[in-house]
């Protein structure tokens, strides 16, 4: 059985020890002889490549291990890259996130003038590291799930069409991993499942147990009621702003009782909601830094410190197996059934055949193959033609180096109230992203 080769871009993320823990639990499905890890921030990446290389050693010392900054010694001879890069790391994030705030508007990472910026950064970022792996390993894939996947998607369409690249998300799978705790069903795999949308924006318009019964009806008793959240949320989700964000899937569902919603949809259904109850000085990148990035290096650290992962804390990523089935898919040709972002071209009849959207596709060796989810109502075609202008236009600010087109981008924004604000945002994240963004005119 083929071993693969695969390469970790953003080897320093916070999320690359529970995938390295994910991917060694997974070795009979998806056997590995080489994992590298490539970062442009050296002492990062250390950091996290000296905790994975005690685990992979203690767990399959027969598989060569190495980190590096070099990009020929990091693409060369590999099969898949999992890509999950922050370009500007948390920092940037935390300026995405507070800048808006300023002037009372929606602060996110992915979603709004946040979002936009954080595109703005990721777009170069992510081109750069698909033009090194098709460069060193023309054959190889590449498993994208760096954010804004909405807009990097649009950018990796529209300047790489020809590129084996695949955009993921892991947030319908956190919810449907909800949604089955919900059901009392022993994993989200037990639904089949039709949504539609684009990334972070997005609706389930049919769930159905394997015998084929309509599990729609038991799901919006329970989101009616108390949203997405559970008794008890586990892991990172037990941080209060997630379970808020749960709880809140109960007012973004009133608005069309017909569907289930993504949850990023309360910050473009409710943006003052979420102003009120953000604190202007502590936002999700604060908690992140203090909470995630405090736990994971402390532990990191720790593993290598002691040579040993004897009394670790670090978890395995189980919501990142879904990694493995996408690798899966293409090697082997599984026609696994997953959600990827992908060129609508008519799964979406009366959408943009352009628009990245977030549809259930077949996956095998040639990659996705969408999946037809019929006509969407007036009510969301409106709110995707909107949202998705948005999108394209931050991309061809980008290309062609454009403020007005970015200015345009942030004043179509649902999350924006008018092009005065849009300005004073924009001149603000000018001033902040100079080393990022291209310069615009
Ligand atoms: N698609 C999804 O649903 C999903 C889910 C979770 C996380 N993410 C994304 O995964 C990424 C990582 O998240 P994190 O919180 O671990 O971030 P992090 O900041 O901890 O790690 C990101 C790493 O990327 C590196 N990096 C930044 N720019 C780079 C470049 N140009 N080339 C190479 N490396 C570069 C950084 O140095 C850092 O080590 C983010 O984009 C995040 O939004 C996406
Ligand atoms: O605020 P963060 O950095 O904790 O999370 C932002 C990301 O949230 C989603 O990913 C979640 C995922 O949905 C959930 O199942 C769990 O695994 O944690 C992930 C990271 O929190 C979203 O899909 C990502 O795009 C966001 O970056
Ligand atoms: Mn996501």
């Amino acid at each position: 059985m083929k071993k693969f080769s695969i390469t970790v871009a953003g080897g320093g993320s916070t999320f690359t020890p529970g995938i390295i823990l994910m991917l060694l639990e997974n070795l009979a499905k998806f056997p590995i002889r080489q994992i590298k890890f490539y970062d442009n921030d050296k002492e990062r990446q250390q950091q996290v490549a000296d905790a994975c290389a005690v685990i992979i050693k203690e767990k399959a010392s027969e598989i060569n291990f190495l980190a590096t900054t070099e990009p020929e010694e990091a693409f060369t001879d590999i099969d898949f890259v999992m890509a999950h890069i922050r370009v500007g790391k948390y920092a940037m994030r935390e300026k995405d996130e507070k800048i808006p705030l300023k002037y009372g508007v929606v602060g996110q990472e992915t979603c709004g003038p946040g979002g936009i910026a954080y595109g703005m950064r990721s777009i170069g970022g992510v081109l750069e590291i698909l033009d090194y792996m098709e460069k060193y390993s023309p054959n190889a894939w590449m498993l994208n799930y760096s954010n804004p996947a909405a807009i990097v998607a649009e950018a990796t369409r529209k300047l790489r069409p020809n590129s084996k690249i695949l955009n993921i998300c892991d947030m319908p799978i956190g919810i449907e991993n909800l949604m089955a705790k919900i059901l009392g069903l022993p994993s989200r795999k037990d639904m089949t499942i039709r949504y539609y949308g684009l990334n972070h924006f997005g609706w389930w318009t049919d769930i159905r147990d394997k015998d084929g019964n309509d599990l729609m009806p038991k799901l919006k008793e329970h989101v009616k009621e108390y949203g997405y959240d559970l008794e008890k949320n586990e892991g990172q989700h037990a941080d209060e702003s997630w379970q808020s964000t749960f709880r809140k899937a109960k007012d973004v569902y009133a608005v069309d009782p017909d569907t289930l919603p993504n949850t990023y949809l309360k910050y473009y259904f409710y943006p003052q909601d979420e102003v009120a109850h953000t604190d202007p000085n502590y936002t999700r990148a604060n908690q992140v830094m203090d909470g995630r990035e405090k736990f994971i290096f402390s532990q990191c650290n720790r593993i290598a410190d002691l040579g040993t992962t004897e009394g670790s804390e670090l978890e395995i990523d189980e919501h990142a197996s879904y990694i493995v089935d996408l690798a899966r898919a293409i090697a082997y040709d599984t026609q696994e059934r997953m959600l990827l972002i992908v060129e609508n071209n008519g799964a979406i009849p009366n959408f943009d055949p352009t628009a990245m959207v977030e549809v259930p596709c077949i996956v095998g060796v040639n990659g996705p193959e969408p999946l037809v989810q019929g006509t969407i109502p007036r009510f969301q075609k409106g709110l995707m033609e909107q949202q998705v202008a948005v999108e394209k236009l931050v991309v061809e600010a980008w290309e062609e180096q454009s403020y007005q087109k970015l200015w345009q981008a942030i004043t179509l924004s649902r999350t924006v109230p008018n092009a005065r604000v849009a300005k004073q945002i924009l001149d603000d994240l000018i001033e902040v992203n100079k080393e990022y963004w291209p310069e615009l005119h």
